[in-house]
């Protein structure tokens, strides 16, 4: 497994670094270990993909709401690509695994959201709603920068037959790598162009991390769904259970 921490830009180098512990237990999470070895039971992994075909509607709406609350046209544009590219192409993955059992589109859109869907989605959306774009982005980068770290450490275990090669091969991939360098993009022109080069010597800096650190945590208990579903036998096909 590689370790290397990927380079999608200073802010998450350090928005990394000072949530060390919690970013261990989103990115080595027992479920990221059964995706990497193949032992995840399928169960778990059509529940967590329905779940998170829900979670990523709510997550590109609030993107979305980052067009809106954008303040130059840059971060208009990357704001506007990145719900293109959830919309078009990362559902893709979650509609293409479900259809091959038996749930289609309409379904996983109308699937009964479980708590920590709920817990992280409107977290998320309310960073949005209650403070500025610095807020929302700091809530939506590490959902973005997490995968891409993930992705890129599993790859090297991926093989043809693998049983999670898709989802795996998906965010290794060149076009979710690009989406991590542009959110970190991003990221690190919205925090100069409103604090300065030192963002670590402003005032609001102990508040921005505790914003990205809660997305963190709220990861990390998303992976847990998924693995409780597998354990409890609950991830079965119906958008009722989903
Ligand atoms: C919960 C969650 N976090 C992140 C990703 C990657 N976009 C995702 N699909 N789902």
């Amino acid at each position: 497994m590689t370790n290397k921490t990927p380079d999608y830009g200073k802010t998450f180098a350090l928005m990394r670094e000072g949530c060390a512990p919690q970013w261990r237990e989103y990115i080595e999470h027992d479920f990221v270990k059964g995706l990497q070895d193949g032992t995840l039971p399928q169960a778990s992994f059509l529940h967590y993909m329905i779940q998170d075909y829900v979670y990523l509607v709510h997550y590109a709406r609030a993107w979305a709401l980052g067009v809106v609350k954008a303040e130059s046209p840059e971060e208009m544009k990357l704001c506007a690509a990145t719900v293109d590219s959830l919309i078009n192409h990362e559902f893709s993955l979650h509609i293409q695994t479900c259809a091959a059992q038996g749930i289609d589109e309409a379904s996983l859109f109308n699937a009964k959201e479980e708590l920590e869907t709920i817990a992280y989605t409107r977290y998320v959306l309310d960073s949005g709603l209650q403070g500025d774009f610095l807020d929302l982005i700091l809530a939506l980068a590490p959902c973005a920068f997490g995968y891409g770290e993930i992705g890129l450490r599993l790859k090297e275990s991926v093989y043809e037959g693998h049983p999670y090669e898709k989802w795996i091969n998906t965010y290794c991939g060149e076009s979710f790598q690009e989406v991590c360098v542009e959110v970190g993009r991003l990221v690190d022109l919205a925090i100069r162009s409103r604090i300065g080069d030192n963002p670590t010597q402003s005032p609001r800096w102990t508040k921005m991390q505790e914003r990205f650190s809660k997305a963190v945590e709220l990861e990390a208990e998303f992976w847990g769904m998924g693995l409780r579903a597998g354990s409890q036998g609950t991830g079965n096909k119906g958008a009722k259970h989903a």
